[in-house]
Formats: structure tokens, sequence, C-alpha cells
């Protein structure tokens, strides 16, 4: 007997909310309810930049915790879950216990899966603090941590109780941390929505003012993704798109101890599987050209000439869209398309990586 699960469109779309200056949304989803405690998952930087600001609008009786990690990729490891399943039970969390993550996709990743874990799971709510949660990691329900250096594991489909939104957040995130969220963004448009590409590639200067206003168009884009397809089993393949080539480069980046942004492997990802859409006579070469050059617009060059394509191989089979010992790619059909389960040869895989080997740094930035 085969079984099907779909989650309700409307159930996803009240999950997500953006709240006002006195996160009175958020204080209303918390006055309705009785959790025991709430732990408050933050890093070091969203403790200083972005708990204040919760703090100081928090209306609520119940007592809370603030429990803290360092900032960065390279804590998204099962040392980092097992330290807080340890402090939860110390502090012996119940199953009505909440856990607020505050900050990027590592915290909501990490948080996630703690709270989808501990006690066969517990309550959580996301208050994304980056651009990329806002508009893709804090949505949808992926949980997860990395196991040696392959992003994303282990973990669980879950999804939180609520999402709450403050653009505002954004005033102190970094510039490199606002263009790695972007590239999520342009993904986006390009698997779904032309007109949403052509919007943010018409953006000159990347800043909050010409990001915000179309932070929600992505949101709804993956909300509308993963509503189709939660457990990932056809269409949300599609939000892997630049993942397959970008995770592997990032997990190398990562073994090497010279971590880089996850939005910047996608956008180099991007650009590689692009060209092999180009190989596999998928995308014109015209609509390929307009893609690879905007996403160079805003992009620096990563130098991957050292990296073994033996390597890249190994990390490549290990996707987890593979089937059957093949790896299966999600390949852009033109702009605002894209195809899933699509396996290619090694020769033009190894084309696609030297093709992007080869391109000149035309970063403007
Ligand atoms: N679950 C999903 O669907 C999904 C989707 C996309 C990405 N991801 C994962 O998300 C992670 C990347 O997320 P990210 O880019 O948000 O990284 P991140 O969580 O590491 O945050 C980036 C940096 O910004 C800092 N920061 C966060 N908010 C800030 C603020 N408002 N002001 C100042 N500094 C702030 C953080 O401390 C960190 O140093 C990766 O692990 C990736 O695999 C998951
Ligand atoms: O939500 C999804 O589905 C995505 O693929 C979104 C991606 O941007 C994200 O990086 C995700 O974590 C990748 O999923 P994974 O299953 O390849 O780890
Ligand atoms: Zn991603």
């Amino acid at each position: 007997m085969q079984y099907t699960f779909t989650i309700n469109l409307i159930e996803i779309l009240e999950m997500t909310t953006i709240v006002d200056d006195n996160f009175s949304q958020l204080n209303d989803f918390l006055h309705g309810k009785t959790f025991s405690k709430i732990f408050i998952l933050v890093d070091e930087n969203t403790h200083e930049y972005c708990l204040p600001i919760l703090l100081g609008n928090l209306e609520t009786d119940l007592s809370f915790e603030i429990l803290e990690i360092e900032a960065g990729e390279e804590m998204k490891n099962i040392q980092t879950a097992n330290q807080l399943w340890e402090i939860l039970t110390e502090m012996q969390a119940d199953r009505k216990a909440l856990i607020i993550n505050l900050g990027g996709g590592v915290i909501t990743d990490m948080g996630g899966f703690v709270a989808s874990t501990y006690k066969r799971g517990i309550q959580f709510i996301n208050i994304p603090t980056t651009l990329l949660s806002m508009c893709d990691a804090s949505i949808g329900g992926k949980t997860g941590i990395d196991l040696m250096h392959y992003k994303n594991m282990v973990g669980t489909f879950t999804l939180p109780e609520k999402i709450f939104v403050y653009p505002k957040f954004l005033e102190t995130l970094p510039f490199k941390e606002l263009r790695s969220g972007f590239a999520e963004m342009l993904k986006h448009g390009l698997i779904a929505d032309k007109s949403h590409w052509e919007n943010l590639t018409a953006i000159q200067k990347l800043d909050i003012e010409g990001i915000i206003p179309h932070i929600k168009t992505s949101m709804n884009i993956k909300q509308n993704v993963v509503e189709k397809d939660f457990h990932e089993k056809n269409i949300r393949k599609t939000l892997n798109f630049g993942h397959t080539i970008g995770h592997a480069i990032e997990s190398l980046c990562l073994e090497q101890g010279n971590p880089i942004l996850h939005g910047e492997a996608v956008a180099m990802g991007m650009i590689s599987e692009t060209h092999l859409a180009v190989l596999e006579g998928l995308i014109s070469q015209e609509d390929a050209q307009t893609i690879i050059e905007n996403i160079q617009r805003y992009y620096p060059y990563l130098d991957i000439s050292d990296f073994n394509d033996e390597d890249i191989f190994g990390l490549l089979f290990n996707d987890k869209k593979n089937t059957d010992s093949k790896i299966n790619f999600s390949l852009l059909s033109g702009i605002g398309e894209c195809t899933f389960d699509y396996q290619c040869s090694r020769k033009n895989i190894l084309e696609s990586l030297n093709f992007y080997r080869k391109l000149n740094d035309f970063n403007l930035n």
C-alpha cells in the first residue's frame, strides 16, 4: 500500500508571519499557549544584535533560558547537538518546552534538529535573522547537521510551529551574508518565476532597501514548492538547483578549514550547473549566458583549480538526491523552469567544473 502525505498550503502560509516592530504577532502566539519553559537558541552575533530587540518586545510570564553557541557552519554538527540535548536535559526541559531559534540557517537547522529529536520532539519556532534564513532556511521543515564535512547528512523533516520574520534584523547583517542569502533568492527566480529573477537582477547595488521588497516573493516561492512536496519526492528537488555541485564545493572548503558561505557555494554551483544544462541540451546558450553573467555581477570568483576532481565526485556520489548510485541533478530548462532527477554524463559534469575553473573574475563588488 502506498501512502501519500501532503501538507495543506494554508497551513504553511499561515505558519509564516512578518511581524511588526512590537512583535505583537509573536506575543499573541505565546499568550495562547501553555509552554512549560522557553529556550532561546542564539549564536554570539544574534545574541549581540538580535536578542536585545526580541527581549525588549517579548511579553510573556513564562520563564526562559538563553542557549548560545559559537557562530558558523563549523558548529552545525553532532557535538553541538549533543551539548544542546545535554543542557536541555540538565535544565529538565519537558515535552511542553518551546525552543525559539533566533538566527540564521545554522541556528534554524540546528535548533530545529535538536527540537525535533529531543524527547522524540518538542515544539519550536523560527525567528530568522539573516536574509538566507528569512527567504529559505527557516521555511519548509528541513532540519539537520553536517556529518564529517558532508552537508546536512543527518536531519529530519519537521515543521516549526511558526516562523516570525522581522526584516529589520537585516540592518546589522554584514554585506557578505546579505549577498549569500541573495543567491537563494536568485535560485527561486531561476527555478520558478522569471519575473522574480528579472526584478532581482534589476537591482544594481545589493543593499537591504533594494532587497527587502522582494523577500516575500521568495518566501512564497519556497512555501509553494514545499507545500506540493514536503518530503522531497519530486518537485522539491528543484530547490536544490545549484546545490549538487555547490554542496560538494562547500564541503571541500569546510574540510580544508577554509569555509565559504552557503550562498557563495550555491552561486558557484548555479553557474556550473547552468553550463551543464547547456551541455545536456536543456537550456539555450542565450539564457545560460544571461544567467551566468548576472550571477558573476554579484559573486566573486571561487578558485577551485586545486580541487581534485575525484574528491568532488566522491562528494557528488553522496548527494541526498541520488538513486541507484547515479547522481541526480536539478537542472534549468529555461529561466523560471527547472527539471529534477536528471542524470548527466561524467564527461559533461567534468566539463561544467572546468567551465567554471576557466571563468575570469568579472566581479564588480
Ligand atoms: N533548512 C533549509 O531549508 C536550508 C536552506 C538554505 C540553507 N540552509 C543552511 O543554512 C545555513 C546558512 O545559513 P546563514 O547563511 O543564515 O548562516 P548563519 O546562520 O551562519 O548566519 C550567518 C552569519 O550571520 C550572523 N548573523 C545572523 N543574523 C545576524 C544579524 N541580524 N546581524 C548580524 N549578524 C547576524 C551569524 O552569527 C553568522 O555569523 C547553512 O548551513 C545551510 O546549509 C538550510
Ligand atoms: O528546502 C529545500 O528543499 C532546499 O533544498 C533548500 C536549500 O536551499 C537548502 O540549502 C537545503 O538545506 C538543501 O537541502 P539538502 O537536502 O540538499 O541538504
Ligand atoms: Zn541552500
